[in-house]
């Protein structure tokens, strides 16, 4: 059968193009504010609320906000942690929630095969092989993570057009530095899908792929994800096929996170010095 230029992948060329870049080469090409400053638009916040301390943010006036040029309905989120708030996040993702049995190593509740772990599902829990979630499949999404992304997105659809989103499922992905996840759409949430997705990036840094609808659609674009970024996916973008083609190793990593380390931090470090953590939220049903 011959191929047509409507069903030529656009994808899978620049996923293996950027899977073996030079890391260098990642960090100039993968679209950044500061490499690219005209493929994103700048949106002012107006909203102010109260932020409860324990979340780990920075006062919203300190947030910037991005709407994503090359991909209608993307927006960026950077400055919006403090350090000692993306440490409290690593920390939970390392010690806290990969200690249930909904991983990919299954029971794991004495966190003995931690650096093995790959993903862990909370709220409702992804059935991987099915591609669905299941409504007796549930367990309680942490308050601190729900709480989290209602704000986010509160201050974001306050001055966008993105819609509010009730979270209802996580997955924490965790990556080694050489790590990928494949192209894919996030389309398993019934009838939530015009709601918002949520992903929180720590640790080391990231290219993001997003393409179109269809891995033919359009070529897809490089984003740099670094520690503390947030990406929302709402609009056309929610349903378009994204990728991890590549995990970066930050040499500012330690700086930015860790100076003066007391020793939880240092078990913090030892584990994410190598590795990337992304947190994600969905709505899955109406
Ligand atoms: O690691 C990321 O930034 C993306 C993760 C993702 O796309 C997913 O879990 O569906
Ligand atoms: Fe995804």
């Amino acid at each position: 059968m011959s191929t047509t230029s409507d069903d030529l992948d656009l994808f899978t060329p620049l996923f293996k193009y950027f899977r073996r870049l030079p890391e260098i080469n990642c960090f100039k090409e993968a679209y950044s504010i500061e490499t690219h400053p005209t493929l994103f638009e700048h949106c002012p916040i107006t909203l102010t609320i109260d932020v409860d301390p324990s979340l780990g943010l920075q006062p919203i006036t300190t947030w910037s906000l991005y709407s994503c040029k090359f991909s209608d309905g993307l927006y960026f989120l950077s400055n919006s942690f403090t350090s000692a708030g993306q440490r409290q996040w690593i920390d939970r993702c390392i010690n806290i929630y990969p200690r249930q049995d909904k991983t990919n190593l299954g029971d794991n509740s004495n966190n003995q095969h931690l650096a093995r772990i790959r993903w862990a599902t909370l709220g409702y829990h992804y059935d991987w092989t099915n591609k669905i979630y299941k409504q007796g499949d549930h367990t309680k999404l942490p308050n601190e993570l729900a709480q989290l992304s209602e704000t986010i997105v509160k201050v974001i659809s306050s001055n966008t057009n993105c819609p509010m989103m009730q979270p209802e499922a996580a997955i924490v992905n965790y990556y080694h530095i050489n790590s990928t996840l494949c192209a894919h759409t996030d389309h398993s949430e019934y009838d939530a899908l015009t709601k918002p997705l949520i992903s929180f990036s720590f640790g080391n840094s990231a290219v993001f792929l997003i393409g179109g609808h269809t891995k033919s659609e359009c070529k897809p674009s490089p984003i740099l994800l670094r520690t503390g970024d947030i990406i929302l996916m709402t609009g056309a973008s929610r349903l378009c096929f994204h990728a991890i083609p590549r995990i970066l190793s930050d040499p500012l990593l330690n700086d930015i996170l860790y100076t003066n380390m007391d020793d939880n931090d240092k078990v913090c470090w030892s584990y994410i010095h190598d590795k990337r953590i992304n947190i994600n939220l969905r709505q899955v049903y109406a």
